[in-house]
């Protein structure tokens, strides 16, 4: 641990535009990681999610297996993401559920999977809820990173990056030592360290500290700054889609989240864009001196390729639209 990063914050009530774009591109040039506050998430919804989700890893183990990953959507158990088998071989010791949009009807019906409603009163309309809240910030706030590329602020739209949409809400729970047998390895981390695949993710945790980055993988030793939870404010991050969309301009930083000190919670919804979308650098963001250093990929084939390393299984119905 080396010390807590000094993070750029993004007002999203100024009322200078240009300012706003301005230290918006510095921020996801020079960090990839920024807060946002006056962002218009009321904070008693937050507290609901919270709650919610403290309710939801508290029922029994038997409980939350009825709503096993399918899909992916559902509850991941301990152990089940390996992110970084470095220090985390066995897996990441932590649980969490993952939601797709209310909307998002498929074959199957939507995909999201909840336990009966006398066991968890009112955490589907929560979870519905805080899923559209912060769906919309995210598109909000991929304007604005649109408007400070010097592209149109309807570019991701455009693209069709939420058609359908692909955005996926996870509720995430770090428990203490003694639910969880740290002692057979010292190194091991509450969240393996990675980089997210999609185009931004919007995370909320309860305060205790934990998340942390390093800003240059290559350099070593490696750095690893704090990242604290700013009182009223979302961390936000650049994932690896708009890294290649920018060409490195705007970066996927590393982070992960240390072996927790008390039991921690957190709240990410991360913006994939939908399976069908390519990314491929914007003309803006290459040049014949600095050529375009990923081919365009399809979004279904970037994440079933990470998905199956980190969870080891083949996703098919997560990009069922493209099958
Ligand atoms: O729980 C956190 O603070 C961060 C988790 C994270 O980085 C992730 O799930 O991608
Ligand atoms: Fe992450």
């Amino acid at each position: 641990m080396e010390g807590a990063l000094q993070l750029p914050i993004i007002d999203l009530s100024s009322t200078n535009p240009t300012s706003l774009t301005d230290s918006l591109r510095k921020a996801c040039i020079e960090y990839g990681f920024f807060y946002i506050v006056n962002h218009g998430v009321e904070e008693e919804l937050i507290q609901r999610v919270f709650e919610g989700s403290r309710k939801f890893f508290d029922l029994s183990l038997a409980e939350k297996m009825k709503v096993l990953r399918k899909n992916h959507r559902g509850y991941t158990p301990f152990y089940d993401e390996k992110l970084d088998l470095v220090d985390n071989p066995k897996g990441d010791p932590k649980e969490s559920i993952y939601f797709g949009a209310p909307e998002d009807i498929s074959l199957y019906g939507n995909l999201n999977q909840w336990p009966p409603e006398e066991a968890l009163p009112c955490w589907r309309s929560t979870v519905e809820e805080y899923y559209r809240a912060i769906l919309n910030l995210g598109k909000r706030v991929l304007s604005l990173i649109a408007l400070a590329l010097n592209v149109n602020e309807d570019f991701f739209e455009k693209v069709g990056a939420f058609n359908p949409p692909g955005a996926l809400l996870r509720p995430m729970h770090y428990p203490v030592a003694g639910e969880i047998d740290y002692s057979d390895d010292k190194h091991m981390h509450g969240c393996g360290a990675h980089t997210d695949y999609g185009m931004i993710t919007i995370l909320m945790t309860d305060g205790f500290p934990g998340l942390q980055v390093c800003r240059d993988k290559l350099q070593q030793p490696q750095i690893w700054e704090d990242v604290p939870q700013l009182n009223g404010g979302f961390i936000i991050n650049i994932g690896d889609m708009v890294e290649r969309w920018t060409n490195c301009l705007f970066r996927s930083i590393y982070h992960r989240v240390t072996k927790p000190e008390q039991e921690r919670y957190s709240v990410a919804m991360f913006f994939d864009p939908s399976p069908d979308c390519v990314v491929e650098c914007l003309k803006s963001c290459c040049s014949e001196s600095s050529p375009s250093r990923f081919p365009p990929v399809r979004v279904a084939d970037y994440l079933k390729e990470n998905y199956n390393i980190t969870y080891g299984y083949q996703c098919k119905f997560l990009f069922c639209s493209s099958y």
